[in-house]
């Protein structure tokens, strides 16, 4: 099967990466288009524009930074709308907001061709393993003519239905990681200063009922004041932005997760926006250096 991957970013690079090892031909594009080299270097081939991936490609998967992104390599000139048509299917795999999905979905449908959101959780290591979890919505059609990349790229797949449920799924989900990984930096800067050591910390919660993959892998790095970006902390802050929203807009108080989004947005304005998300740590130990927002 032929596809196209838009985007290569920490986890479209990984994903293209992995579709080329399992057999898959990809053409890729990405807005800076120096990153595609490394996967030309793989046995990809390049699209100049978003709108010659798609006339060259059956199938195209969008992995992109947030919704002004997935909005503008659709909409805008040599964009996916170009060439998009009947038989074609557009699969964005972007972590945005139910309304920017629809806007996409609809815009696709019209032109005759066929729409899956499918954000994903699970991050950079993940995507090189292909263990990430798909949540998918829209097409179920497409869905099943997808699924063999789907199975190289995760672990599990969901199909949950109409356009939109994908996305709010994965903004729920990220709203609690977000909530979590404040909850691990402040309990590592009160066990410090309280004369505990974080590492036994670690220890002990790894035993216990709130043991979890991301404070085992996360949390050693952070004693070490070591973030690197894997799952960049300006996504993070912005999905719990658009979890904020969805909040507002079901009338959900989230007094936890708006909490959270002021630490994130406060690291940003310290200038970590490019790092790991668990450099939030730095603004709860209050270590964080004066920087400009990322
Ligand atoms: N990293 C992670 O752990 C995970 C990330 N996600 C989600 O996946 C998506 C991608 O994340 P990630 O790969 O980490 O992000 P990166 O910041 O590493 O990559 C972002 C990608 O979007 C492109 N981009 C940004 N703005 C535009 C624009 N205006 N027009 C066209 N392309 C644009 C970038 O192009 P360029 O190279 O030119 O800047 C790059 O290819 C995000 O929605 C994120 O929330 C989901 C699960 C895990
Ligand atoms: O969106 C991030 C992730 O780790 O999942």
């Amino acid at each position: 099967m032929e596809v196209g991957f838009l985007g290569l970013g920490i986890m479209g690079k990984a994903m293209a990466s992995r579709l080329l090892k399992h057999g898959f031909r990809v053409t890729v594009w990405n807005r800076t288009l120096s990153k595609c080299e490394e996967l030309v270097e793989q046995g990809a081939s390049i699209g100049e524009t978003p709108a010659l991936v798609v006339k060259k490609c059956k199938y195209t998967i969008a992995m992109l930074s947030d919704p002004a992104a997935a909005l503008s390599v659709v909409f805008d000139k040599d964009g996916v709308l170009e060439q998009i048509s009947e038989g074609k299917g557009y699969i964005d795999m972007s972590t945005v907001d139910a309304e920017t999905s629809s806007k996409i979905s609809e815009a696709i449908i019209k032109k005759g061709g066929s729409f899956l959101e499918a954000p994903v959780s699970g991050s950079k290591k993940p995507a090189e393993d292909g263990q990430l979890i798909i949540l998918s919505a829209g097409d179920k059609a497409l869905y099943e003519v997808i699924l063999p990349v789907f199975d190289v790229l995760g672990k599990k797949s969901f199909f949950l239905g109409e356009v939109g449920k994908g996305a709010r799924m994965k903004l729920v989900v990220n709203m609690i990681m977000g909530s979590m990984m404040n909850a691990l930096s402040e309990g590592l800067c009160l066990a410090d200063k309280s004369g505990l050591s974080p590492q036994t910390l670690l220890d002990v919660l790894d035993l216990g009922a709130c043991s979890n993959p991301m404070f085992k892998l996360k949390g050693p790095a952070m004693i070490e004041s070591k973030y690197p970006p894997a799952f960049p902390l300006k996504h993070q802050q912005k999905d719990m932005r658009l979890a904020l929203c969805l909040g507002d807009e079901h009338a959900v108080s989230m007094p936890i997760a708006a909490a959270s989004n002021e630490a994130f947005k406060k690291a940003r304005s310290h200038g970590l926006g490019d790092l790991d998300f668990s450099a939030v740590y730095e603004i709860v130990k209050g270590t964080a250096p004066s920087g400009n927002a990322a």
